[in-house]
């Protein structure tokens, strides 16, 4: 099972460790810290806390990388900068899965968001990438808020959890191919006038090129810090998936929106309890998996 400081014994440093590199890198690179939160989301609703998403593809794996769901997902570079620090000290000792659950956590901190006590260690790495399954477990932008209840239900996430979650979005940035269904040929008439007005400025094109790095931030305001202005955003109509739009219209999440658009910390309690939960879907332990030498290939091919 997982426990508290699974590498006490095996490597008392490992926490530490994760906390300096995460650390060194938010400085370097800011948005490295948006996308170890990002992470942990791909990483543990897919199926488990396994570190699948990490994996490249090989002639035997396909990266669940390549998935659609998975578009804007970056920094997985510096995923190897934090496990070769951890190398360097306890050689195939923590997995990677440890590395995507730490460092969001750590990064958590960073982007001024809560510090998400009792996370537990000792998950341990998948062999397989789930590719075949990305779907089926990670919501499209404009899917209906029924179908993205029942994903996050079936991880044990409840309404109240999963709309703290969607709370992340209040960093780091959606590509416009996200967004132009929600400005072309008609603007969404849900979206506040003046915000389409800027989105249309960001993505001037209902077609645009896939190759270009064309996005507009998910909170304007403070686009680096997590905080509950995503919730006063979709307050006032400034959601910028449909997905978030769609938690101030549902009568079933709406008293949740308020509740956290008041009251940060309340936000923040929300936000860690159930991160805490998103962490901790059905791992591997004990002899199950591996633990790999590098991030992006299981051990032997
Ligand atoms: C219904 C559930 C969700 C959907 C449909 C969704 C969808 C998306 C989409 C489409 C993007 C923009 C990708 C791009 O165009 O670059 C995005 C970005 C992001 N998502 Fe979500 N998301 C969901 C839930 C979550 C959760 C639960 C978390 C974390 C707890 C999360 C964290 C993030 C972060 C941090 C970004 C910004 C990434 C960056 O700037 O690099 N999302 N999401
Ligand atoms: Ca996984
Ligand atoms: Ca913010």
């Amino acid at each position: 099972d997982l426990g508290l400081n699974f590498y006490s014994e095996s490597c008392p440093r490992a926490e530490e460790i994760v906390k300096e590199q995460v650390t060194k890198l938010y400085q370097k690179h800011g948005n490295t810290a948006v996308s170890w939160v990002r992470n942990l989301f791909h990483d543990c609703m897919v199926k488990s806390c396994d570190a699948s998403v990490l994996l490249d593809t090989t002639s035997r794996i396909v990266s669940e990388k390549k998935s659609q769901r998975s578009f804007g997902m970056r920094n997985f570079k510096y995923i190897n900068t934090i496990k070769e620090a951890l190398e360097r000290e306890c050689p195939m000792t923590v997995s990677c899965a440890d590395i995507v659950a730490l460092s969001a956590r750590e990064a958590i901190v960073m982007l001024g968001g809560p510090y998400i006590a009792g996370m537990k260690t000792g998950r341990r790495d998948s062999r397989e990438s789930h590719i075949s399954v990305v779907d089926d477990f990670i919501p499209n932008h404009n899917d209906t808020i029924s179908l993205v209840l029942s994903r996050f239900q079936s991880v044990g996430i409840d309404v109240e959890g999963t709309v703290a979650l969607l709370g992340a979005h209040s960093v780091g940035r959606v590509h416009c191919l996200n967004i132009v269904g929600r400005l072309y040929p008609n603007v969404d008439p849900t979206l506040d006038p003046e915000y389409s007005e800027y989105l249309k400025r960001r993505c001037p094109s209902p077609q645009p090129d896939p190759q270009a790095v064309q996005y507009a931030r998910n909170d304007r305001e403070t686009p680096m810090v997590l905080d509950n202005m995503y919730y006063k955003n979709l307050r006032t109509q400034r959601g910028l998936l449909l997905v978030d739009q769609q938690l101030v219209s549902d009568p079933n999440t709406s008293p949740f929106v308020e509740k956290m658009a008041s009251d940060n910390a309340y936000f923040h309690h929300q936000f860690s309890r159930a991160l805490l939960l998103l962490s901790e879907n059905n791992p591997l332990t004990g002899d199950q998996g591996e633990i790999r030498k590098d991030c992006r290939f299981v051990n032997t091919q």
